[in-house]
Parts: structure tokens; C-alpha cells; sequence
């Protein structure tokens, strides 16, 4: 067995080799090891080999799929390796024969299909890159929907990393499959670097072009591969790369797919790495969907309509009349409420069919994937009628299609409906799925059985009275089949003579087991017409499939149709909860927002008692296509410049928006530079990132393109921040031409509206009110005068003494000017200066001129409430161990 093993082994060095034994999958060696850790599960041994122990550990293999998921999040790759043949037909070919056994599938990070081993609500995409003739080319395909695209990578040396990484963000491979010789190329390190764990370099042979070409022609039946459009050699070399390596993966099963449909350059809004990461579109910072806008925006109710509305809220598009074509259905579906609700009502009730089919297709379905279509299909016929109900002059191209595309399933839904029962088993082998008067033979063989069952029921009350023991059991196990058992006290009572029925089967010490030749007859008659039952509904199962797989492209684009309508009736209802308007799109420069809300920030705050989101206007075109932003800490900046960001993402993928009123012309590329993190793991300091990215958008923003920046300049000096700020604020004004917003504490900044003609400054409002600041949250016209830092770090907790002395630094400067006298300033104001001196600070002899008399003099206890007396003697006890710090 172990040289069986050891030469399946040779053949699959980069996966875990899942063995079958029996119930089991087995790992060995290495294998055993990885896995056992990784799984935390007991590790054995079994065997020796070279005379050492071989290390062991094994997996039940009913519950093999809950491994799996674990293994394939870790990042293992698995090979499942079966039993060929059962042990009886090994051992005909002699007593040692090894069962013959075969790796039937490897599971892969971007190859999988089981509903337990993917997340519901997101694509799972198997994605390939390569070159060919000096150019880059993308492909990729989700094996689970049968989704399949292709597109060319125009780039150059100098930016050819930046743009290849936003294509992955955009796509969040789970896999990706590069040809050996690109693993290696500098300029790809970064891509490399990014992606490690979900990359799988191939030899480089996998890759070739016109191998692609000649596999994409047959698998689609074609004769040439124009016939979908034009690619690249670069993108049909990726894209057949899929197919070889799909066909590996599940040895030379391929699922149904969509033919290849091409992402034409400039047809999505570019929003490169950094930019998707700090928008949180997708992903908040710290990670999960939760608190990104996805899930804010998310009111989908089915799997397929939460992966599309994923895919458009990544990948934006740019061609207003296409954004124009979905925001008409939107707005169709706001107005029709009432057939809104039935139709949301009904795409409840349907199953994920794209992933039941791409089961189907590669033969891991099993009758609840038919059962699934049957129920969509059931659906899809309902929402045909409630669309087709409205005369089609008053329907948007868009719900004309739908229709169109929900097609008439009925006679193979009627077929299904029919043929299943209701409650079905997750496996087809265990039976039990075909419906009753669906197959008259069938029927029979299942009374037969019944009937014996019922025989073998009445039979238990027959013996108990004839051996008198009233607790005699009739029972069943798989190694017995059907026996008779009684306690051992009982034992004597039941009659073995030979001329009795009892035959003596087995002596436990809690029982005695007896059969009837009777009892074995039943039995026989009841296995016999189960398994001619079993057979019977398993060649009805396959020819329930072969009939869905008859039909596969039409389900296949229902499938996708009831996405598209979730997508839309979601943002409908999204659009009439949320208040939300339909943007205009066209090809002009606008970008005028009317009462614009940051939506993520708005449904945090409905949360809090912390009042209601205050909208603000934005208008970059004409004299003010820059804004320079200023106004203090805490006042809205950042947020209003992410919310702008934000309603020009969700208006290109044809959503309405969180704004009164939005007239955008298209946005080619969004660019942000806001938050500020150490990329520590690339060797880049906080300053750094800040810079590789500002640079991106300086080299590449147009006066298509969006820009938003926050607080540039701010992770070094002073002069130095200030004059890369001054520096690109020039540059973005007279060279990229951009829409841009620009927040800086840096007010000096303002002075260049003398200068630049299309720059206008704002600023956020507050009010001072008995010595607090408020923050008003409003946008205004003009700069701020001060940035009230120092308020914000008193709210954040800072020190007293640390507050009253920033706030002594600041006078001084603003007094003085900050550039003559920055070093006399540490003269002028020793430190600390502004306390008491030790001794009068703790020994104070008149009794009370300490900090914490200080304190508590200020207070009346009359005024505060417990929880702010409890927060004072917090408040006193930090004092008091300040005091004693400094005493020491
Ligand atoms: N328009 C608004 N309406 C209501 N609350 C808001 C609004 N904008 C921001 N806020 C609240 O103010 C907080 C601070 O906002 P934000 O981070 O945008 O300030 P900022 O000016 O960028 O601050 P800093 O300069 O310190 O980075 C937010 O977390 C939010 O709770």
C-alpha cells in the first residue's frame, strides 16, 4: 500500500494527498504533520518506511468537507485520492492486491465548489496573468458561476506594477496563476510580494498562446475564437490557462461556463489598491465586510444578487449611456412598489441555482441542486408574469431584457416538481429523493419493502408472545441486518432446539441475539427491493441532470437575470430607505453634489445619539475645480472628502446616491490618498506610502479623473510637508487638471488662490460657545483661521499640564511668527514652567493650592451627576500620580 501511495505521492508534491481507507482519509508523512497542525488534529503513526515510524493522522471522511474549508483557508491545496474499485474485486486478482485507487480531484483555493467551502455573498475567482508579445493579459473566471472574463493590461515599465495590483484588488483573486518565468521578473515583485499566499506558478508551457486559442475553439465549439471579440494573444493565452488548469484540478471534468467576455480598457473606473482599501468599499481597515460601504448598501436577498452587487460596487463603470441603462431600471423599481415587494418577496424563495449548476456540471450535485432549480425556475416563471404585466413602452430596456432573459423553463420545472420529493437528501446515493407516482416500478420496489418492513414490525409482538418475554426487541444493525434480542435473563426462554425457529445469532453480556428463517427472508426481500429501489432512482437522478444539463446556457442566464433583478430592486429599496437620489451621469466635467452624505458615516451616527449627519454641496468645475479645504481636527474633513469619493463610485455603478442632487461627468480614475499606515512588511514608512502614493496620482490623474486628498506633507517637518503640499497643489491645478479636493491644516496654503485660477478654499464651520468649541460639520466658503488642535487633544485626554503647556507653545508662536523664533522659544518657556514648583505642588502649607485642590475647587458636587463623580475621581487620582512623579 505505502508504494501505492508513495508513487500517487510523486505526482501531486505541492498538495496535501487526502488517501481513502474505508471511512477515512489518511495523511502520511509530511502531509500528516502539516495537516495534523494546521487541523489540530492528534497526530499518529502507522508503519515504518526506511525504518523510521511513518507519522499518520486521518479525517472521517463524512465529514471531510469541514477539513477541506480549513486546509484551503490556510492556503493548502489538497489532492482526494479514492477507492477505485471495492476490496472483494481487489482481492480476485489475488490475496495481497492493493485496492486500486486515484486522484479524482484537487481542491484549490480558486477550484472550489461546495456551498460549506465558499462564502455565499462573494465571487470566488480564479484568476491568471501572463505575457505575450511584450504585452500583459488578465483572465479570469468563477468556477462556482460559470462567470468568465478576459482583459488586456496596457501599462508600461515605470507603471506597470501600480496597474496590475489595482486590477487584482479590484478582482481579490482567490487564486492566482502566473507561468514560472513572470514569478521572477523584477518588475512583478510587488504583485508577487502582494499576492504570495493565493499564488500558483506553472511552467511556463501552460501559458502558450495558440495551445489557448485551439482549447478556448473546442471547449466553446467554435471555429474561431472572433466570434466573441477580439483578445490579445496575452488574454487568450491567461484565459486558456484557466481551462487547462480547471480541467486539472477536477481531472478533466470542466463546469459550465459563459463564453469569454473581454473588460475593455477604460470600460471601469480605475481605483487603484490603495484607494479601494481606504474608501473601505469592500473591506473596512480593519478587515472585514462588516462597516464597509458594501455591506451598508448591501439589501440583496439572494447569494447571486450579493456577488453581482459586489462585483459593480468593485469595477464602476464609465460609459455614461451603459450607468444610464441601470439607473433606469432602478428608478422603474422605486416607482413600482408594489410589484418591488412581490418581486423581492419571490427571489427570496430562490435557491442559489449558479453554484447548484456548476456542481452539476462537473458531477458533485447532488438532489437539492435540483431541487434548487426547480424552485428558481418556479420563481423565474412567476416574476416573467408580474414583469410582462406592464405594457413593455413603459418598461426600461433593462426589465425588457430581464424578462427576456427569465426565458420559459416550465415543462423541465414541471418534470422536476414532479419527479422530487420535498424533504431530499444531500447525497443522490443515499436515495429517498424520488417523489411517490413518479415511476411506477420504483413504487413498487418501495412497497415491497414497506411492505416487508411492516412485516417485520408485526413480527416483534408474534415472537414476544410465543417465548412469553414481553421486552423482546426485533432490531437492525449493518453488521447483522435484522435480529432478535432479549436480556440474559431472558435467554433461556426463547427456544434453540432444533426443532425450533430461534436460531442462536450472538451472546453479549447485556443481551442475546436469536434469528427466524422468516426474519431472514424479509430481510433478503427488503434489501433486495431497496437496492433495486436505490438503482432505480439513481439512473432517474441521472437522467433529471443530463435534462438540466440539456438546458444549461438558458438556466444559466436565468440564473444571472434574477441577480440582476435583486441588484436592482435592492438599490430600488436602499434608494427609498436611505433617501437617496438618482444621480446624472454624462460626458461632461461636472461634479456638483447638492446635499451630499457619507452613507457609511451617516448609519454609524443613526446609531449614537450623536444628532443627524449634516449634508453638504461640493462643486468642482470652473473657478473652483480645486478645493482647498482647511478648518480644525474633528470638523468633517476627511469625511466629506470620502463621502464625494463615495457617490461617484456608487452613481458610476448605477446606484442612486446619498446626495439631494448629483451631475457628475464620468470619472475615469478615482484617486485618494487619505489615512496614513506603515507598510512595514514592503519596508515603507508611514511618510513613504504617503509619498509612492502621492506620486501615482501626480503621474497619472487627468481632468477626467477625481482626486481627494488628505493632509499631505503631513508625516515630516513642517517646512517640508508645507512645501510638498504647496508643490502639489500647483501641480495638480496646472498640470493633471483634475477634480480634486484638497484638506490641509497647512493654511498658508490658502494664499495660492491669488494664483491658481481654478482653486477655491472652504472650510468647516465651528462655533465657540463658553469656551468650547462646536463642531458645526457644515462646508463653507473661505479658510479657517485656527485649527483647534489643541481643543481635540484635550477632548482625546491629554494631560492638563501637557494642554496648558501646548497652549502657552502655541501663544507664543502665533505672537512671535513661527519662523524667527523657534529657538529661543525653548529659552523663553522652560519646561514645564507653567506648574507650580515641587514643593508647592505636593506640600502646599496654606492647605489647598495642589492640582488636585485646584480641581476640586472648580467642581460642584451639587452639579454632577454619579458617572461624572466617578470619572473626577479618576480624573484626580491620574493628577495626583502625576504630581508624585514629578516630585520624585
Ligand atoms: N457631516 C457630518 N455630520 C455629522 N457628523 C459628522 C460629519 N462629518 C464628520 N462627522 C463626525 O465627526 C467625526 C470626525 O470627522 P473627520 O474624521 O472627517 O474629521 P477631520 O476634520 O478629518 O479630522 P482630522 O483633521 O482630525 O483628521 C466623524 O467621525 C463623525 O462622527
Amino acid at each position: 500500500m505505502m508504494v501505492q501511495y508513495l508513487e500517487i505521492k510523486e505526482n501531486h508534491p505541492d498538495s496535501l494527498l487526502f488517501y481513502r481507507m474505508g471511512d477515512f482519509y489518511e495523511l502520511f508523512f509530511q502531509d500528516a504533520i502539516d495537516a495534523s497542525e494546521a487541523l489540530d488534529i492528534t497526530l499518529t503513526k502507522r508503519g515504518h518506511h526506511n525504518g523510521a515510524d511513518i507519522p499518520m493522522c486521518g479525517v472521517p471522511f463524512h465529514a471531510a468537507d469541514g477539513y477541506l474549508s480549513r486546509l484551503i483557508r490556510k492556503g493548502f491545496k489538497v489532492a482526494i485520492c479514492e477507492q477505485m474499485e471495492n476490496p472483494a474485486e481487489a482481492k480476485k486478482r489475488g490475496p495481497k492486491s492493493v485496492v486500486k485507487r486515484g486522484v479524482v480531484r484537487l481542491v484549490t483555493p480558486g477550484t472550489i465548489t461546495e456551498d460549506e467551502l465558499l462564502d455565499a455573498r462573494s465571487h470566488n475567482y480564479l484568476v491568471a496573468l501572463t505575457d505575450a508579445s511584450g504585452e500583459y493579459g488578465l483572465a479570469w473566471l468563477d468556477m462556482s458561476t460559470g462567470d468568465f472574463y478576459t482583459q488586456p493590461v496596457q501599462a508600461n515599465e515605470t507603471n506597470l506594477s501600480g496597474v496590475l495590483l489595482a486590477a487584482l484588488a479590484r478582482l481579490n483573486p482567490g487564486e492566482l496563476l502566473v507561468p514560472e518565468r513572470l514569478f521572477l521578473r523584477e518588475g512583478l515583485s510587488d504583485i508577487v510580494n502582494e499576492w504570495r499566499s493565493i499564488v500558483s506558478p506553472l511552467p511556463s508551457s501552460r501559458f502558450d498562446s495558440e495551445n489557448a486559442r485551439r482549447r478556448l475553439e473546442d471547449v466553446f465549439s467554435i471555429k474561431a475564437l472572433d466570434a466573441f471579440g477580439e483578445f490579445s494573444r496575452a488574454e487568450i493565452a491567461a484565459a486558456g490557462s484557466l481551462l487547462d488548469y480547471v480541467e486539472l484540478t477536477q481531472k478533466g471534468k470542466l463546469p459550465r461556463l459563459f463564453s469569454p467576455k473581454r473588460v475593455r480598457t477604460g470600460a471601469v473606473m480605475e481605483i487603484d489598491a490603495a484607494t479601494r482599501r481606504n474608501l473601505e468599499l469592500s473591506q473596512s481597515l480593519t478587515g472585514g465586510r462588516k462597516g464597509s460601504l458594501l455591506a451598508t448598501i448591501d439589501r440583496t436577498v439572494t447569494g447571486a444578487g450579493a456577488r453581482m452587487l459586489g462585483s459593480r460596487l468593485a469595477a464602476p463603470l464609465t460609459d455614461p449611456s451603459a450607468i444610464t441603462s441601470r439607473l433606469d431600471m432602478v428608478s422603474w423599481f422605486v416607482q413600482e412598489d408594489g410589484r418591488r415587494m412581490d418581486l423581492r418577496a419571490s427571489l427570496r424563495q430562490c435557491p442559489d441555482i449558479e453554484r447548484g449548476l456548476s456542481r452539476l456540471t462537473v458531477g458533485r450535485g447532488g438532489p437539492r441542486d435540483l431541487a434548487g432549480i426547480r424552485d428558481a425556475l418556479r420563481e423565474a416563471g412567476r416574476l416573467k408574469s408580474l414583469l410582462s404585466a406592464v405594457s413593455s413602452d413603459q418598461l426600461p430596456v433593462g426589465v425588457i431584457n430581464c424578462i427576456e432573459g427569465l426565458g420559459d423553463h416550465s415543462t423541465l420545472c414541471g418534470v422536476l416538481q414532479s419527479a422530487l420529493q420535498d424533504d431530499l437528501p444531500h447525497l443522490a446515493r443515499d436515495g429517498g429523493f424520488i417523489a411517490s407516482g413518479y415511476a411506477s416500478e420504483l413504487d413498487e420496489y418501495k412497497q415491497l419493502r414497506d411492505d416487508s418492513r411492516k412485516l417485520i414490525a408485526g413480527l416483534q409482538a408474534d415472537y414476544a408472545q410465543k417465548t412469553g418475554v414481553s421486552t423482546l426487541k426485533v432490531k437492525h444493525n449493518n453488521v447483522l441486518g435484522y435480529f432478535i434480542e432479549v436480556s440474559p435473563t431472558n435467554a433461556s426462554k426463547v427456544n434453540t432446539d432444533a426443532d425450533s425457529e430461534f436460531i442462536h445469532r450472538q451472546t453479549l453480556a447485556s443481551a442475546m441475539r436469536f434469528t427466524t428463517v422468516e426474519l431472514s427472508d424479509l430481510e433478503q426481500k427488503i434489501s433486495g427491493a431497496a437496492g433495486k429501489a436505490l438503482a432505480i432512482e439513481l439512473g432517474l437522478y441521472e437522467k433529471l441532470v443530463l435534462e438540466v444539463l440539456n438546458q444549461v446556457e438558458g438556466i444559466a442566464i436565468v440564473a444571472r437575470t434574477l441577480a440582476e433583478l435583486d441588484v436592482t430592486s435592492a438599490l430600488a429599496e436602499l434608494a427609498i430607505s436611505e433617501r437617496w437620489n438618482r444621480p446624472k451621469i454624462d460626458d461632461s466635467l461636472s461634479f456638483d453634489i447638492v446635499g451630499g452624505r457619507h452613507p457609511v458615516v451617516e448609519a454609524a451616527l443613526a446609531k449614537t445619539s450623536e444628532g443627524p449627519f449634516v449634508a453638504n454641496n461640493c462643486t468642482l468645475e470652473d473657478q473652483q475645480r480645486l478645493w482647498l479645504i482647511t478648518g480644525p481636527n474633528m470638523a468633517g474633513k476627511s469625511t466629506f472628502l470620502r463621502q464625494n469619493a463615495l457617490i461617484a463610485v456608487l452613481a458610476q455603478m448605477g446606484s442612486f446616491v446619498p446626495a439631494e442632487e448629483a451631475h457628475i461627468g464620468s470619472v475615469d480614475r478615482l484617486f485618494s490618498r487619505v489615512g496614513a499606515a506603515d507598510d512595514l512588511a514592503r519596508g515603507r514608512s508611514t511618510f513613504m506610502v504617503e509619498m509612492v502614493e502621492t506620486a501615482v496620482i501626480l503621474n497619472q490623474s487627468t481632468e477626467r479623473s477625481l482626486v481627494i486628498l488628505d493632509e499631505i506633507g503631513r508625516g515630516t517637518a513642517t517646512y517640508d510637508g508645507l512645501s510638498i503640499a504647496w508643490a502639489c497643489v500647483e501641480h495638480l491645478h496646472e498640470a493633471n487638471k483634475s477634480r480634486a479636493l484638497f484638506a490641509t491644516h497647512y493654511h498658508e496654503l490658502t494664499s495660492l488662490t491669488s494664483q491658481l485660477s481654478s482653486m477655491s478654499c472652504h472650510s468647516m464651520r465651528v462655533k465657540e460657545w463658553q469656551g468650547e468649541v462646536v463642531f458645526l460639520h457644515e462646508v463653507t466658503s473661505g479658510a479657517a483661521d485656527r485649527s483647534y488642535g489643541i481643543h481635540v487633544a484635550k477632548l482625546a485626554g491629554l494631560p492638563h499640564s501637557a494642554i496648558t503647556r501646548a497652549e502657552q507653545v502655541l501663544e507664543t508662536l502665533e505672537r512671535d511668527g513661527q519662523a524667527g523664533n523657534l529657538a529661543h522659544l525653548a529659552e523663553d518657556l522652560p519646561l514645564f514652567a507653567h506648574l507650580p514648583t515641587t514643593d508647592s505642588t505636593v506640600e502646599d502649607s496654606d492647605g489647598g493650592n495642589t492640582m488636585v485642590d485646584h480641581r476640586l475647587k472648580e467642581v460642584n458636587l451639587d452639579d454632577i451627576s454619579p458617572r461624572q463623580a466617578l470619572d473626577l475621581l479618576y480624573e484626580l487620582k491620574a493628577i495626583e500620580k502625576e504630581e508624585t512623579k514629578l516630585k520624585a
